[in-house]
């Protein structure tokens, strides 16, 4: 497909799961701050997800130090509002300045038994409220054995996007995390995560057209670090990044976002 052009901008999100309370996430986005520079934030969407609870912290931090830093939250209830104990509102997180919420990230599927049902239901609560989703998508190591790493993938992306127009896919990032990658050390290599990423962009085109798919940004995720963005950051159709343990490290986390000075 068409290497990535200005219109997507590249992407760096930090999903710290459940680690950091507010405070220590005050301490580590003052860190990032830091160390990042103005010509950081031109070049790439730098982004923290942390945990719910710490949310309204980074907000503050944000908004007093006006940082150029984005955040969001790691989840999304489908709901608008109501008797859904435990869960939290697209408009609650709008309230917060979210950009973003992740949605069916691998380990919700797989410990909180969500589907792409439920996945495409979150995605479109974040939308309507002006968040963009972070759709994840993925295949466990027993699919990239057999060889249908792109048809699971298609198939979660379908069933992810159901329903979502055009104008609103063009906010909606995806995001290819094989599952076998995530936290393992083990990163698909860059031709891997290449092959599924441009699928999808194909797929895109399909289901909308070729300029919308243009515009999406697709995020590699499993594994990232200094170490190896460099090389996946070359190929076309990689638009930045899902890092999960490697974002708490905030010296980690920036040489993350300046890929473009690393040795490929
Ligand atoms: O959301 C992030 C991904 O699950 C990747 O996590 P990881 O960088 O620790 O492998």
């Amino acid at each position: 497909m068409a290497p990535a052009t200005p219109s997507r901008k590249p992407l760096m999100a930090g999903n710290w799961k459940m680690n950091n309370n507010h405070l220590e996430a005050i301490a580590l986005v003052q860190k990032m701050a830091f160390a990042l520079k103005e010509a950081d934030y031109d070049a790439v969407d730098i982004a923290v997800i942390p945990p719910f609870t710490a949310i309204r912290s980074v907000q503050t931090l944000v908004d007093a130090d006006r940082l150029g830093i984005q955040y969001g939250a790691q989840d999304v209830s489908q709901h608008a509002s109501g008797a859904y104990t435990g869960e939290i509102s697209a408009s609650m997180l709008a309230k917060l300045k979210c950009s973003y919420a992740v949605v069916g990230h691998s380990e919700r599927r797989q410990y909180h038994a969500e589907t792409d049902e439920i996945v495409n239901a979150k995605a479109r609560a974040a939308l309507a409220a002006d968040i963009s989703p972070i759709l994840c998508v993925g295949e466990g190591l027993d699919v990239r054995k057999a060889g249908g790493q792109v048809a699971h993938v298609l198939a979660q992306l379908d069933g992810g996007l159901a329903k979502i127009p055009a104008d609103q896919v063009r906010r909606t990032v995806i995001a290819y995390e094989p599952v076998w990658a995530i936290g393992t050390g083990e990163t698909a290599t860059p031709k891997d995560a290449q092959e599924v990423c441009a699928a999808i962009r194909t797929r895109l085109a399909e289901l909308y057209d070729g300029g919308s798919a243009d515009e999406v940004r697709i995020l590699y995720g499993g594994s990232v670090k200094g170490g190896n963005i460099a090389a996946i950051m070359a190929q076309d159709d990689v638009d930045g990044a899902l890092v999960g343990g490697a974002s708490l490290d905030p010296g980690e986390f920036v040489k993350i976002c300046r890929y473009r000075d690393l040795p490929v």
